[in-house]
């Protein structure tokens, strides 16, 4: 039996400023880093404790996950950082108030933008001030415009395939501390949810959720580790 620990990064500037936030690179909040230091702190009271780290090239993801492990005394495993669990891109919806574009749009359209399965939000704009396409850490790749549940998935899937999953076969206890959509995309996967039941399903930040595998395959139902 092996573990497989799920993280959303704490609580982020821009969950604080409810701005709609996808590929753009913001920062942990104080909040956030306490968050992700609880996190760690239960993992180590349970002593589900991970030997191998995956996660985004994004701040908080990153930092989440090191904050997670020094608090668990884990500093030192092996981590990869990957732009395939990057969190969804919001197109040209990046950076825009939450609030202030249900107000502009309508609780329905924004509720379609953020939570179906297969419309994208509108794209970016090609002078757009959050466009990352020269940002450095993505060079060689096509930095996607806009992207829908589904696009997130077409992306994180094969990654999960390739790189995670193997380590989990090998009995490797893994933690991914990535996005709100790239673990809805992930969990979707692993629980068998519905296009149509995965509108339902919120990730909350810093709270670990664990799965258990036997060799490749899950063995039951995810739970927080909170509760076990
Ligand atoms: O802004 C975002 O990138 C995400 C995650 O915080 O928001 P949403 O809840 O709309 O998916």
């Amino acid at each position: 039996m092996s573990k497989l620990i799920l993280v959303r990064h704490g609580q982020s500037e821009w969950n604080l400023a409810n701005r709609f936030t996808g590929w753009w690179d913001v920062d942990l909040t104080e909040k956030g880093e306490t968050e992700a230091r609880q996190a760690g702190e239960l993992m180590k009271a349970k002593g589900v404790l991970p030997t191998t780290a995956f996660t985004s090239v994004q701040k908080r993801a990153i930092k989440t996950l090191n904050i997670a492990l020094e608090a668990c005394d884990r500093l030192w495993i092996p981590a990869t950082r990957d732009w395939h669990l990057n969190e969804r891109h919001y197109g040209g919806l990046t950076g825009l108030n939450k609030q202030e574009t249900r107000e502009k749009h309508g609780d329905e359209q924004v509720h379609i933008w953020r939570r179906s399965f297969d419309v994208p939000p509108p794209e970016l704009e090609p002078d757009s001030e959050f466009d990352l396409s020269d940002d450095p850490r993505y060079a060689g790749i096509d930095v996607p415009r806009t992207e829908s549940l589904k696009l997130t998935i077409e992306r994180v899937l094969p990654y999960w395939e390739e790189a995670i999953l193997p380590q989990l076969g090998k009995g490797e206890t893994v933690i991914i501390s990535a996005h709100g959509n790239s673990l809805r995309a992930l969990v979707k996967h692993l629980s068998g949810i519905s296009d149509d039941e995965i509108t339902g399903l919120e990730i909350p930040t810093g709270q670990p959720i664990i799965y258990e595998f036997d060799g490749t395959q899950v063995s039951g139902e995810r739970y927080y580790l909170k509760d076990s």
